[in-house]
Formats: C-alpha cells, sequence, structure tokens
C-alpha cells in the first residue's frame, strides 16, 4: 500500500506513483504489475535501469533522491531525526526509465541488533539494480568499523552469492556519495581511504570454493562524489546535486552510470515476477542465485507469453475449421497458416527473446511444435477435401469425354493428369516450412482411387463397345438368316454360316481397334473375343431359333408344299382335272415339304468354314447344332402330314364340284324342251309385259344390289304365310268342316273330303 498517499481525482482514487514494494513486515506488494504500468515501463523491455540507495539511517538519502530523481520518497522533518523509510520503496525517476528504490537505512538503532533485514534488503538490490548509491557523512569515511562498513561487507557476501557463475561478466556499480563535504579532504583522498577500506572488507569476506582468489573489481565498479553541506551550502548543494544527475539521464556523460553490463537483463514485463520471485527466495531462506532466478523468471514469463500468443493463434485459426469440415477447399491456406504461424511466433518472440535464451528457444520450440500441430489438421482436412475434389473432377471429366468419338485411354490419361495436378498442386502450397509434413499417403490413395474407378470404367466401357457390337452384329445375323431361311436348299447353311464367319471376322477386328483405346492386355482381349464369338453364335442361334418356332416352321413346310402341290411350275395355281394323278402329285409335294425337315433340324457347318467357338459349362457348341431333336422332328412331320391332307381332299373335291356341273349339252336340251313357253310368252303381249316388268324390276334391285335383303324380306313374309296357312288349316280342322276348308281353298270335291273326314 501506497502509505497513504491517495490523491483523489475526479472522484477516482489514483495512487501516488510511489510503492512500497517490500513493507515493514517484509511483505511483497502485489501492486507491482499496474505501478509499472502507470510508470510507463511495463512495455519498455530492457530500455530500463535500476537504482538503489544504502546507507545509514537519517543521513538524507530519501532527500538526496528525491532532488536527483524528482521523486517524493517520504524525508524525515528536521526536527524529529527518526526513521522515516520502512522497508523499500520503489519510485520512478521524473523523465526517465529509471527505477529508484529508497531502502530502509540501517544502523540497527530501530531494529536492535537485528541485520536480517539488511541483509534481506541487500540481497534484494543487488539482484535487481543496476547501480547501488552508497550514502554517507564525510566524517564517516575511514571509519572502518562503522556501520557503513558492516553494510558493504554484507553487500559484499551477498554479490558472491548471487553472482559466483557470472564474474567479470555482469557488474554493481557502487556511487558512494560523500555528503557534507566540507572540502577540506579532497575527493581523491577520501576515494582512497574508501576503496582501502573496500578491500580490506573484501579479504575479510569469505570465498565460496573456487572463488578464493576472485577480486573485488571482477564485481564491481566504483565511483565516488562528493555532495556540500544541503543545509549550509544549499545553492551548492543544487548545483552539484544537477551535474550528479547528468550522470544518469546523459549517455554521453564520461561518468554515465548506466554501463550495459550492469544491467541484470531482466525485462521490464517480467520484472515484478523477477522481483516476487527473488524476494520469495529470501524470505525462505534458500539459496539465490541469479542465473537461476533468472532461469526461472524466463520460464514462467515464457510460459506465459506463449499462452497469450497461442490464444491469439487459436482465435485466428477458427475460421477455417469450418469450412474445411464442411468440405470446402480454402484457397491460400497455406500462405494463411504461414502468415498465422509466423505472427504468433513474431508476438511471442518481440517479449519472450528477452529472456534467458536456452528457455526462450526451448519455449520457441514448443509453441512452434504446437502451432505446427493445429495446423497439421487443417493441412489434413484439406487433402482430403483436395482428394475429393480430384476424384469428382476425374469423374466428371470422364463421363463428359465419353461422348460421341474419343479415344478411352487418351480420357482417362488427360482426366487422371488434370486430377492429380489440382491435388498436388493444391497440396504442395499447404506444405508449411520447417516441418515434416508430406502428403505422398493421401497422394498414393488418390492415385489407387483413379485407378480403380478408371478400371470400373474401362470395364464399363468395353460392356458398351461390346454391347454396340453385338446389336450392329444381331442386326446383320437377323437380316442374312432371314433371307437364306426364304428360299431354303441344300447350300443354305453354307451360305448362312460363311456370312456368319465373315460378319464374325469383321466385328472381331473392329473389337481389337476399340480395345487398343482401352488399353487392354493381350489376354483381357482374347476373353473380349472369346466373349464375342459365344454371344454372336448365341444370337444366330437365337435367330434360327425364332424363325425356326413350331407354328412358323409348319408354315415353313406348308408354303413349301403349296408352293409345290398347288402352283405348277410357271407359279401359277393348278386345277385339278379329273385325270390329273393329284395323289402322286400330293406325295410329291409332301415328301419335298417333308424334306426340310431334316434340313433345318441341325446347323451344317461347311469344312470351308472355321468356327472357334468357346464351349464353357453353361453352353456346348456341338450341341447348339441341333436345332430340332429327333422327336421334334417326328411330332412336326406328323402335324404337318395331318395338315396336308386337308389339302390332299379339297383337291379331291375339287373334282368332283367340277365334274358334278351342268354340261351344255343338258341346257341346249332345256331350251329346245322349253321352246313353245317360249313362243306363247313372246307372243302374248300380257305375258311379255309381265315378264318384262318383273325382269325390270329384279334388274334395278340386282344393281341396287338389293338381292340379299330382298332374299331375306321374301323369305321372311314366305315364312309368315306359311305359318298363317298352318295355322288357319290347323284351325279348320279342328271346328270348321272339311268342305268348308277345301272350299275356303277353292279346292273341288270338299265336300267328298269332309264326308270321308266326317265318316
Ligand atoms: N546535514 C545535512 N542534513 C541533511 C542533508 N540532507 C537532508 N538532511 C536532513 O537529514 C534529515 C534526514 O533526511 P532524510 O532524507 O529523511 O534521511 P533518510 O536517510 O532518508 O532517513 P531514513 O529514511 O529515516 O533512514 C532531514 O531532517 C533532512 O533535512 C544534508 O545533505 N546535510
Amino acid at each position: 500500500m501506497a502509505n497513504g498517499q491517495v490523491q483523489q481525482v475526479n472522484g477516482v482514487h489514483k495512487t501516488l506513483p510511489r510503492l512500497q514494494i517490500i513493507d515493514e513486515n517484509q511483505h511483497f506488494s502485489q501492486e507491482l504489475p499496474e505501478y509499472m504500468k502507470e510508470w510507463g515501463l511495463a512495455d519498455s523491455g530492457f530500455n530500463y535501469n535500476l537504482v538503489a540507495v544504502f546507507g545509514s539511517q537519517s543521513t538524507g538519502k530519501s532527500t538526496l533522491l528525491n532532488r536527483l530523481f524528482g521523486t517524493n520518497f517520504d524525508v524525515m522533518s528536521e526536527t524529529a531525526r527518526r526513521q522515516t523509510t520502512k522497508g523499500i520503496w520503489m519510485s520512478q525517476g521524473k523523465d526517465m526509465n529509471v527505477l529508484i528504490m529508497d531502502v530502509e537505512g540501517t544502523d540497527g538503532r530501530e531494529r536492535g541488533e537485528d541485520q536480517d533485514f539488511e541483509r534481506k534488503s541487500a540481497l534484494f538490490s543487488m539482484a535487481t539494480s543496476n547501480v547501488i548509491i552508497v550514502n554517507l557523512w564525510e566524517h564517516q569515511v575511514g571509519l572502518y568499523q562503522g556501520a557503513n562498513m558492516g553494510l558493504l561487507k554484507t553487500v559484499f557476501e551477498v554479490n558472491l552469492q548471487l553472482f559466483q557463475a557470472a564474474r567479470g561478466k555482469e557488474k554493481t556499480l557502487l556511487l558512494f556519495v560523500i555528503r557534507d563535504h566540507v572540502g577540506s579532504t579532497p575527493l581523491e583522498n577520501l576515494s582512497a581511504t574508501l576503496t582501502n577500506d573496500l578491500e580490506r572488507i573484501w579479504q575479510s569476506v569469505s570465498k565460496p570454493e573456487g572463488l578464493e582468489n576472485c577480486v573485488i573489481k571482477d564485481y564491481f565498479d566504483f565511483m565516488f562524489t562528493t555532495l556540500p553541506h544541503k543545509i549550509l551550502l544549499p545553492k551548492e548543494f543544487d548545483q552539484e546535486v544537477v551535474k550528479l544527475r547528468a550522470r544518469f539521464v546523459d549517455p554521453n556523460h564520461k561518468d554515465f552510470v548506466f554501463k550495459p553490463n550492469y544491467s541484470k537483463r531482466v525485462p521490464a514485463d517480467g520484472f515484478h515476477v523477477y522481483c516476487q520471485g527473488i524476494w520469495d527466495q529470501i524470505m525462505s531462506n534458500k539459496d539465490l542465485d541469479l542465473p537461476t532466478q533468472q532461469e526461472l523468471l524466463a520460464q514462467y514469463r515464457c510460459d506465459e507469453i506463449a499462452t497469450v500468443a497461442f490464444d491469439a493463434f487459436l482465435g485466428k485459426i477458427k475460421e477455417f475449421r469450418q469450412p474445411i469440415e464442411s468440405g470446402k477447399i480454402i484457397d491460400d491456406l497455406g500462405p494463411k497458416m504461414e502468415e498465422i504461424r509466423n505472427a504468433t511466433l513474431k508476438q511471442f518472440d518481440k517479449d519472450a527473446s528477452r529472456y534467458h535464451s536456452e528457455v526462450y528457444n526451448r519455449k520457441r520450440t514448443e509453441i512452434f511444435n504446437k502451432t505446427n500441430s493445429q495446423l497439421h489438421v487443417f493441412f489434413l482436412g484439406q487433402l482430403k477435401n483436395l482428394t475429393k475434389k480430384a476424384l469428382t473432377t476425374f469423374n466428371a471429366r470422364v463421363q463428359a469425354s465419353l461422348k460421341g468419338e474419343y479415344d478411352f485411354a487418351k480420357v482417362v490419361n488427360d482426366s487422371r493428369e488434370e486430377a492429380e495436378s489440382l491435388f498436388s498442386d493444391g497440396a504442395k502450397s499447404i506444405l508449411l516450412t520447417k516441418t515434416d509434413w508430406t502428403y505422398e499417403e493421401e497422394y498414393a490413395q488418390l492415385k489407387e482411387a483413379i485407378d480403380e474407378i478408371s478400371a470400373k470404367s474401362r470395364v464399363e466401357e468395353t460392356k458398351k463397345m461390346i454391347k454396340t457390337l453385338e446389336k450392329s452384329f444381331q442386326a446383320q445375323v437377323s437380316e442374312f438368316v432371314s433371307l437364306y431361311f426364304k428360299t431354303p436348299n441344300q447350300d443354305m447353311w453354307d451360305k448362312i454360316l460363311k456370312k456368319f464367319e465373315q460378319v464374325l471376322f469383321d466385328h472381331e477386328q473392329l473389337l481389337l481397334k476399340r480395345a487398343k483405346s482401352f488399353n487392354s492386355s493381350e489376354e483381357e482381349n482374347a476373353k473380349s473375343i472369346e466373349n464375342l464369338r459365344k454371344r454372336s453364335w448365341q444370337q444366330l442361334r437365337k435367330k434360327i431359333d425364332d424363325e425356326l418356332a413350331e407354328n412358323i416352321f409348319l408354315l415353313k413346310l406348308r408354303e413349301r408344299f403349296e408352293e409345290k402341290f398347288r402352283y405348277d411350275e410357271e407359279g401359277l395355281p393348278k386345277v385339278w382335272k379329273p385325270d390329273d394323278n393329284i395323289d402322286a402329285h400330293f406325295r410329291k409335294a409332301r415328301d419335298e415339304a417333308l424334306n426340310l425337315i431334316p434340313l433345318f433340324s441341325t446347323i451344317k457347318i461347311p469344312d470351308s468354314v472355321e468356327l472357334d467357338i468357346p464351349s464353357d459349362d453353361e453352353f456346348n457348341f456341338e450341341d447348339s447344332l441341333i436345332i430340332l431333336s429327333e422327336t421334334k422332328q417326328h411330332d412336326l412331320s406328323v402335324r404337318f402330314k395331318r395338315e396336308s391332307d386337308a389339302f390332299y381332299l379339297e383337291a379331291k373335291r375339287s373334282v368332283v364340284a367340277t365334274t358334278a356341273r351342268v354340261p351344255y349339252w343338258m341346257i341346249v336340251l332345256l331350251v329346245l324342251l322349253g321352246w313353245d313357253e317360249l313362243l306363247i310368252i313372246l307372243t302374248s303381249p300380257m305375258y311379255l309385259m309381265f315378264v318384262c316388268f318383273f325382269g325390270f324390276i329384279g334388274y334395278i334391285i340386282y344393281m341396287l344390289n338389293l338381292l340379299g335383303p330382298v332374299e331375306s324380306a321374301a323369305r321372311m313374309i314366305a315364312a309368315n304365310v306359311l305359318d298363317l296357312i298352318r295355322q288357319q288349316v290347323r284351325d279348320g280342322l279342328n271346328k270348321t268342316p272339311a268342305s268348308a276348308v277345301a272350299k275356303t281353298f277353292g279346292i273341288d270335291g270338299g265336300d267328298e273330303v269332309a264326308t270321308k273326314k266326317e265318316q
């Protein structure tokens, strides 16, 4: 707590910029980080220095500091003469990157003989400060046994403990300010006396093992200066103070106090951690050595800096997750990852590089590996998406190119090239520098997948090609088989099979030509040819079966039979005459038709035709040559014979019909015998008119094609009339005497009939 030094600015409590870093109860203040910020030093890196003041109580230390650095440490009132500074106070020098520590004065008067705090504050100041002002009265010089000398002995011992490992490298400047210098003893004499005393004290300090011969100059540089009496010579005092201040602010001053090797190499952002660590170590009475403290600080701070940098890194890479998980390919992922990683390292380096180099390097490797392993997830994700895209591209490209005329091998190769370069270019672009990332495995997997698709596609294309060939083959087979079957004869099979052989050969050549573009192997080609042959043969066989289905075949037989039986040599329909030998004709025609059965029943391969149709478990070539089995042949011949019998009977009947017609002589006889009746009609105008009238009506009916309807009308009328008559007759017989009936019909002798009936 800032010793109650609180001022109110606009209602807000603002702590004055000085801090009791260690209070009288030896507690370390937790407010140092805020004060560092308030002093504007938190981000100053190594660009700051620290000055501490040692000396007996009430020797004007605080006064000197306030004058020198513009601080406002408490100063004892002129009259009270008692200790004012308790613990250690810290403040920023006005307008300078210098931290000032006002350390509780030594004397023992207030704390008795307890030298504990003296030693602790000496340790703390030595571990942190670049310059230590030793404040003493002129009259104290030469008093070897005095309080100051005791303090210096403590300082030397503590220093050996802290810096034994850094001998000669890191030093601390002891600036002796001799107060109330009267002037009678020149500064040189005073410094010589002090130097002497210091040497003596140094010798009396027990040295650690291995450092027995070390000299004071290995660890300290000395500067001596004097100040006039503040109260007696205030003006001179002020002038000297201004001069002295120049040593702290002007780097070009010959006695500039802040030499680089006085720095304790504690970056400003880690200063509070460092101070806390030192004080904790002092308080727990553990061995304190600065290198270890610096390393501990470095570890702590590097971890802190790394965490901040890594959190920022995680925030930046968040944007990659969603698109990659949803299968997208992020453009410029490589450069973006590289940029984010570099920015993270830069951020880490900015603060961490000031710390213990070994620790910093180790932590840098850690954060570097951590960022890499996070980014590697995206690398793998992008590779996966690239693989997908490459495969889609390959597929689309192949499908688009397999239209019209194309060279399959070229299509596949071009598409493969495009897909593979899409992947490898994409993969290369996301390989980060200084990593052992590789995409070989994914690349190999992609190639394998492309091979698989190509193989599948090739099989499909081959199938498609074979199907096309088969279709064309089928069309040709269908045509020539139908043609040759129309005129079945002995060389029918010769023609069919020769044609088959030729068409098959043509198609085989076509297949081999196309197969070349599929990059098919010899073995695959042989297999395709074998299949083509088998399938072609099966198509031929199917066509034959279709052509020779039972009914169609019977029709064929009938056609052949009719052609021979019902038509003459000139192809005109035959009219059978009674003296024709129908039986012989019939037998001949039927035999010729029946001869077709054995002709069609088996495929006969001529010697000139060589067919290499492979047989397998499901298909036997030899068996496929037989079209009609013996039984089938028998059935067909029986059925045909039965059908042909009908023709025979028809022929026979037609002869009988011809024979049964009215001969011409009969007509002549009729005309001659009916001559008288003809004359009567011709000579009687009545009859002639009558005949002409009916003849005319008949002609009209004939012309109007109404003979049919008239005939049926006449029939109907006749039938009705007949029914009526029959009815009348029946009624007459039952009710009316026979004579009446006879009368009704105008029959003579009706009475006789009636009498007979009555009898
Ligand atoms: N004679 C003389 N008195 C001085 C000088 N500077 C300061 N004083 C007086 O010495 C007294 C102590 O001054 P401080 O500055 O409080 O001394 P200090 O060493 O900080 O005291 P503590 O913090 O209590 O150890 C005050 O009354 C000052 O006025 C000086 O140069 N000469």
